[in-house]
């Protein structure tokens, strides 16, 4: 069995939660409240800022110049084309771009986010794409689902964020994080597997907590 393959069972329960949480639900109906929807674009303008980053780590932790291309790839497509959804939306939303920029982060985008940099500075190239590649997976997964809704994909608010990540283009991008994986984890002893597996979770669980965080509006508990 591939090692995506064996993800791919263990992630389920997770991704069943994600596709039935009422912000993602939201969505696809279009009743989502814009307001939980600008909390979210703005936490994810901070959290795809450090996330391009990982791409970068990519590039230095690849062993040859396909890899490297391919994650300097991501890294544009993550800077100059996912995030200018994010920049379409402030336009929607009337607010400048600096304003998404200068948010205060949320706790929990911090800790996905900074759990992946850790991850991403300090493990290998493998462990550093089982942190990356749930972010991706899901939201493919999630794109796809949401644009087989009659109408959703046409949504006049909503509409442009199931297109993005339902897009072939989005789509290749996850594809070729998987092939990779595969490739890197062959022949690999199950202790540096379960290893992976656990990271793989980790932002699995993450992903989760970041819609739960959105819906919620989470900031810090403490603040006055
Ligand atoms: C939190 C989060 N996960 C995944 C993606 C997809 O890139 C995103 N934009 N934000």
């Amino acid at each position: 069995m591939k090692f995506s393959e064996r993800l791919h069972k263990k992630l389920q329960p997770i991704w069943r939660k994600n596709h039935a949480h009422p912000f993602v639900q939201g969505i696809g109906d279009g009743s989502l409240d814009q307001n939980k929807f600008r909390f979210y674009m703005i936490q994810d303008y901070l959290y795809l800022t450090e996330y391009a980053k990982l791409f970068a780590l990519g590039v230095m932790k690849a062993e040859d110049l396909e890899t490297m291309g391919k994650f300097a790839n991501l890294l544009d497509a993550t800077l100059n084309e996912e995030m200018s959804l994010h920049r379409e939306y402030a336009k929607k939303f009337g607010i400048e771009e600096s304003e998404f920029e200068n948010a205060k982060p949320a706790p929990t985008m911090l800790a996905y986010t900074h759990y992946m940099l850790h991850v991403g500075q300090n493990g290998t190239l493998a462990d550093l794409v089982a942190a990356v590649l749930p972010c991706t997976w899901s939201y493919w997964e999630i794109g796809k689902e949401l644009n087989d809704i009659p109408g959703a994909a046409d949504h006049e608010f909503y509409g442009e964020w199931i297109q993005m990540y339902r897009s072939d283009e989005f789509g290749q991008l996850a594809k070729w994080l998987i092939d990779l994986l595969d490739t890197l984890t062959e022949g690999k002893p199950e202790t540096e597997l379960s290893k992976l597996e656990e990271i793989f979770l980790n932002t699995t669980r993450f992903e989760y907590m970041f819609w739960e965080m959105s819906y919620n509006q989470e900031m810090w508990p403490t603040d006055e």
